[in-house]
């Protein structure tokens, strides 16, 4: 597993010189970007858990289903009837097997704000296909991160932040993202622990006290069962990214449904 996240980086060049080549992008509408923020408060305020549901057919150690545009189109609705608050949608395809048509088709069947979800290495890749939120990886973009931040913003798209360890939250706290995603994930090893958002959310929470500043936090990745997404939310995450438990199940809209109400 070692070296997979260095050659989804290098297929990512390839793909981003492809891009540039066949100047295929078509900007990004800041008119029409719809609020996470709204969205989150909203159906916390209904005790409902804010769920960001993934669109994911594929993951390098796992293959989930393959999933065509207009089968991306219904899945998003099923999200959506159920409660999701926001839909994430793999557009990496030599790894997770997502296109930017999914997003496309998504995010033109679904009313909900939509997350690209893929490896951001240059900012062309913003201008490829209208988005309301965009992955920003800390550990992959380095120190071009609050440039690649402050990009995002300009061109009124909500960068989330996505961070492991301690070190990079410091980084990602000293941009000016509001949108922290912890992923439980180790993208080295590919292992899961949840107490990486139990030990990383809580800092968040204090630096927002004492700064006067106010981060949607979001955790990521490894979430199964109502019994998590409890424990997650009182460790201090406002909403949570939640892919495979959603992708593998066979009625979507019940295991979505599930993951929104596990408060009651
Ligand atoms: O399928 P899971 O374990 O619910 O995880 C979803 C999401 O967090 C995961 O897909 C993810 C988190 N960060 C990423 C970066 C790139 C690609 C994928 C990801």
């Amino acid at each position: 597993m070692h070296h997979i996240i260095g050659n989804i980086i290098d297929s990512t060049k390839k793909r981003v010189d492809d891009l540039k080549k066949n100047n295929s992008y078509s900007g990004i509408d800041k008119t029409d970007i719809r609020n996470i923020e709204t969205i989150i408060n909203e159906t916390k305020k209904y005790y409902k858990v804010p769920v960001i549901a993934e669109i994911k057919p594929a993951s390098p150690s796992t293959f989930y289903r393959e999933i065509s545009p207009p089968d991306a189109a219904s899945i998003a609705k099923e999200m959506e009837k159920a409660g999701a608050a926001a839909i994430s949608v793999l557009t990496e395809p030599d790894y997770f097997h997502g296109s930017i048509d999914n997003l496309d088709y998504v995010r033109n069947e679904s009313t909900l704000p939509v997350l690209r979800k893929d490896f951001i290495i240059d900012e062309t890749q913003m201008d490829e296909q209208q988005t309301d939120l965009i992955l920003l990886i800390a550990s992959v973009l380095g120190n071009q991160l609050e440039n690649f931040v402050s990009t995002a913003q300009s061109k009124g798209i909500q960068p989330l932040v996505e961070v492991h360890d301690r070190n990079e939250l410091e980084k990602a706290l000293q941009t000016s993202a509001k949108i922290i995603g912890i992923n439980n994930r180790n993208l080295n090893t590919f292992e899961i622990d949840l107490q990486t958002t139990y030990d990383l959310a809580p800092i968040i929470k204090q630096y927002d006290i004492e700064n006067n500043t106010n981060h949607i936090v979001i955790s990521e990745s490894g979430i199964d069962s109502q019994e998590d997404v409890k424990q997650l939310i009182n460790s201090g995450a406002d909403a949570l990214l939640i892919g495979s438990s959603i992708i593998k199940s066979d009625d979507i809209y019940s295991k979505t449904k599930e993951l929104v109400e596990s408060l009651k």
